[in-house]
């Protein structure tokens, strides 16, 4: 739809200039989750909440709220995107001066190939700028940073804690669920491993991942489940992918026409990719939270491939909000009962 025809909504124009994701590829059935019932405490919607985060640990979340905090988020991702595109179109000695790996840091600069997708030693095929929490809430020093991104810290304050606020409503309902020992709900549940005031790993994450010949070797980010509790993702071409567990059917593609050899194969194994749906972020459970909950909550492994269909043709950004527990937090089962040990991926 060309712009004038549709009221202006930076939700719809986010993806506007994109091809849309094909009609002739399976698809993740996520469970489609409303923040503006969660924030009303509705019970109905708690439950499927809870259910996605043990059955497949991935939902998308439903940004369309009364209270418009949803809208505001929104608005400051559609920023987001364009500061980080600012970012990645600087030159390559420029960008490199910010990868601090020698260092031993994680966060700043990675450039495109530097990180290992699989046992053979394949290159990854995207660039990464990771922004620390507590370098922003000014928790700890400030790195090196270009004036591209340094002038924006008050975005990006901002999209911290909307989106550590997010990760605190989903921490918060699957304490309630969980059966949580007796001293770890009386010292606040879930919610209180996770304090923005703690320092901790919590991070930013820009991602970009120019086109690709089209060819299944090109796996832009190699299998992995995230680490940290949650994990908050704007994407707008495909090309995430989940592996679903047997016990869950991917959606059927509703166009007959056949998708590409390359795209059929990568939908082997259970391979599935993920729509992105305008006006939603994707939820997912990281392992920290397999931990504390004695393996009744789910990290699902997940990959990025070449966007499906013309969307291949696009470069690819996404946006990424790590929540880990505190650094002071030992990794260990904090329920009641024996854990469920380790599932069946
Ligand atoms: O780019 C995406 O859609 C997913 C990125 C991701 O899984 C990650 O950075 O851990
Ligand atoms: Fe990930």
């Amino acid at each position: 739809m060309p712009h004038s025809e549709h009221t202006s909504s930076p939700i719809a124009d986010a993806f506007v200039d994109l091809p849309s994701f094909p009609d002739n590829v399976p698809t993740a059935p996520l469970l489609r989750i409303s923040l503006a019932k969660l924030l009303q405490n509705d019970v109905d919607e708690q439950e499927r909440c809870w259910r996605a985060c043990c059955e497949l640990g991935f939902f998308y979340l439903d940004l369309n709220t009364d209270d418009g905090s949803g809208e505001a988020l929104l608005q400051n991702v559609e920023q987001l995107f364009e500061i980080m595109k600012g970012f990645f179109e600087l030159p390559v000695e420029e960008k490199t001066k910010y990868d601090f790996a020698d260092q031993g840091s994680y966060f700043g600069y990675k450039g495109y190939g530097k990180g290992i997708v699989d046992g053979k030693g394949t290159r990854d095929k995207n660039e990464f700028y990771n922004i620390s929490k507590d370098d922003i809430l000014n928790l700890s020093e400030q790195l090196p940073c270009p004036d591209t991104l340094n002038q924006h810290r008050p975005l990006f304050e901002s999209y911290i804690r909307s989106s550590h606020s997010l990760c605190m409503l989903i921490t918060s309902l699957l304490s309630s669920h969980l059966p949580l020992k007796p001293e770890t709900r009386n010292s606040g549940g879930l919610e209180s491993l996770h304090s923005l005031s703690t320092t901790s790993g919590d991070q930013i994450r820009f991602v970009k991942a120019p086109p690709q010949p089209h060819s299944s070797a090109s796996v832009a980010l190699g299998e992995h489940t995230d680490f940290g509790s949650v994990t908050i993702l704007f994407n707008r071409l495909g090309g995430l992918q989940v592996r679903l567990p047997p016990s869950i059917t991917p959606t059927p593609p509703s166009s007959s026409e056949p998708c590409s050899a390359v795209e059929k194969n990568l939908c082997q194994d259970g391979w599935t990719y993920v729509r992105p749906l305008p006006g939603h972020c994707i939820v997912n459970l990281g392992d920290a939270l397999v931990k504390f909950s004695g393996g009744r909550l789910r990290s699902n492994i997940h990959r990025v491939v070449p966007p499906p269909g013309e969307q291949g043709k696009c470069e690819r950004y996404s946006l990424v909000y790590f929540c880990r527990p505190g650094d002071d937090v030992v990794l260990r089962a904090l329920v009641e009962g024996r854990g469920m040990g380790k599932r069946e991926v």
